[in-house]
């Protein structure tokens, strides 16, 4: 269990304050609109932003003294971050070994996480020669094969177009069940969240104004939800 308890960021123009639990197998789907804090969130608990304040525990552990190399984390953005030097396989096993020496443990961890997303022919090749959507997949192959326990995802498939987008989240949906990972999906997509979410959080002015399942996208509550969804006053 991933527990955020009043967690803050202080900034000049904003603070930002979040109370969330997250549960191994479950992807919870962070929406909201630009600027509501959805970004910060993720660095706060990868340990990428200062906390100023409240409780971040990962199975009663504290994750706050960590550095985020420390962290059982791994993160994946919208830009995944692959070296276009190297080939798909060196990105992959840069994951887990900076100077790229991996053990046969986790070579075959590397083979068997390629067959997985679905790249084990590609894994000569090099980023650039890849499609945007294959591309994604090496970047996810990169941090599945860190085998750590919770994953945050910053709009990673936001580039793609629409059947790709939930080609990969897919995915995303089979490897969370499968290696039981606690997954924190940022999206700009309601329809993303519809997809594979098991639990949303709708972010807003640096606080998180409704919880729930996927039926927070069907029945909203608050006004700021609806006008985020779109929902006119006469739509409920
Ligand atoms: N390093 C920082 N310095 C100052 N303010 C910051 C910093 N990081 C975040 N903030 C504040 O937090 C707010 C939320 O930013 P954030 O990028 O998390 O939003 P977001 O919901 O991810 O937006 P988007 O959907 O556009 O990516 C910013 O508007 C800003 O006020």
């Amino acid at each position: 269990m991933l527990q955020l308890t009043d967690l803050c960021a202080r900034y000049p123009e904003q603070e930002l304050c979040f109370t969330l639990s997250a549960s191994a197998g479950e992807i919870t789907a962070l929406i909201g609109p630009s600027g509501a804090g959805k970004s910060t969130l993720l660095a706060m608990v990868g340990g990428f932003a200062a906390i100023d304040a409240g409780q971040l525990l990962h199975e009663d552990q504290s994750l706050l003294p960590l550095s985020p190399a420390h962290r059982p984390i791994t993160t994946l953005f919208q830009d995944n971050n692959l070296f276009w030097h190297m080939s798909v396989y060196q990105n992959i096993a840069i994951g887990l070994s900076a100077s790229l020496r991996v053990t046969a443990e986790q070579e075959a961890i590397i083979q068997q996480v390629a067959r997985q997303v679905d790249i084990a022919d590609l894994l000569d090749r090099k980023p650039s020669s890849l499609s945007g959507g294959q591309q994604q997949r090496v970047g996810l192959a990169r941090c599945l094969a860190r085998r750590q326990p919770v994953l945050l995802l910053d709009e990673p498939f936001s580039a793609l177009d629409p059947a790709l987008r939930f080609e990969l989240l897919d995915l995303l949906r089979s490897q969370t069940n499968q290696l039981q990972l606690t997954v924190l999906l940022v999206t700009h997509h309601p329809d993303e969240a519809a997809r594979v979410a098991d639990n949303i959080a709708f972010i807003h002015n640096g606080r998180i104004l409704e919880q729930g399942t996927r039926e927070l996208l069907t029945a909203p509550q608050t006004r700021e939800l609806k006008a985020y969804l779109g929902r006119g006053r006469n739509e409920g």
